[in-house]
């Protein structure tokens, strides 16, 4: 009897344990240059539908249910004075979430040297998912994954990282780019999802050149960071050919 307690005590202590680490929040940031839509995603994400925006002040911060994850979302307004104050809000995220303009092919430059590289070299970030999202995906004639994959130098990335074409405003693409985050999170719901149904789960937005030796690996990019341990870069998009004179844009090691 006496035993039979003590194994109901001590399971029901790992229980507890387990369920307070599976209930616990998820800190992700929102980064970006001014009106890429990080506001329009954070309470796309929230609220299920558009909002307006208006240029953030500050900071917004939210928390919202993603499938079976809780998440914590800062969305950092990036104007004025707030920029060179973003890093102090890295510590404790787990994940980075970059939005990027397809419409600003002229502020890409920007956006490695005042968003990426400042987020890579912090210690707060070493070990945060890196998403990518290149917004606006109903703006005609804006910026391939590809261009803007090229641009960044992604492929140089040393950390577990993907690139998906979104619309804040519309929704579009969302749930692609936000399954492969929660997967990467720990999410057993998008697990079994990824398992019974793995051709919903590819990285449909990604074109990568024809014949190529890792197009295979490319499209199973969503679920290899679940299936493959990487040893260093869960950059799933290596391109060494489009790579040139872009290297030491990003030179995270
Ligand atoms: N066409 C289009 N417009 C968008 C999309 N997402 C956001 N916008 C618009 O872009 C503008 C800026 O959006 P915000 O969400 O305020 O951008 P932000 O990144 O929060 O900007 P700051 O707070 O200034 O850093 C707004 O007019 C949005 O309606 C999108 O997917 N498509
Ligand atoms: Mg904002």
């Amino acid at each position: 009897m006496v035993r039979n307690g003590l194994f109901t005590k001590v399971m029901g202590q790992a229980w507890n344990k387990i369920s307070k680490y599976r209930s616990k929040e998820i800190r992700i940031l929102l980064l970006g240059l001014e009106s890429v839509g990080k506001t329009t995603l954070l309470y796309r994400l929230k609220l299920g539908e558009p909002i307006k925006a208006t240029p953030t002040i500050g900071f917004n911060v939210e928390s919202f249910q993603y499938k079976d994850l809780s998440l914590n979302a800062w969305d950092l307004g990036f104007g004025g004075k707030m920029r060179p104050l973003c890093q102090h809000y890295y510590k404790g995220s787990n994940a980075v979430v970059i939005m990027i303009d397809r419409g600003d092919r002229e502020r890409l430059e920007e956006v490695t040297y005042d968003v990426i590289k400042p987020a890579l070299k912090s210690e707060d970030l070493k070990d945060a998912v890196f998403l990518f999202l290149a917004n606006k995906s109903d703006i005609e004639d804006g910026m391939s994954l590809q261009e803007i994959s090229d641009s960044l130098a992604l492929n140089n990335l040393k950390r577990r990282w993907n690139i998906f074409t979104i619309s804040a405003l519309t929704g579009d693409g969302i749930t692609e780019a936000f399954d492969w985050l929660a997967l990467q999170l720990g999410s057993s719901q998008v697990k079994q999802t990824a398992e019974i149904n793995k051709i919903q789960t590819e990285v449909t937005h990604f074109l990568p050149p024809q014949n190529h030796p890792e197009t295979c690996e490319r499209s199973y990019s969503a679920l290899a960071c679940f299936f493959i341990r990487p040893t260093q870069a869960v950059g799933i998009h290596k391109d060494d050919d489009n790579n040139d004179g872009d290297d030491e844009k990003i030179d995270d090691v």
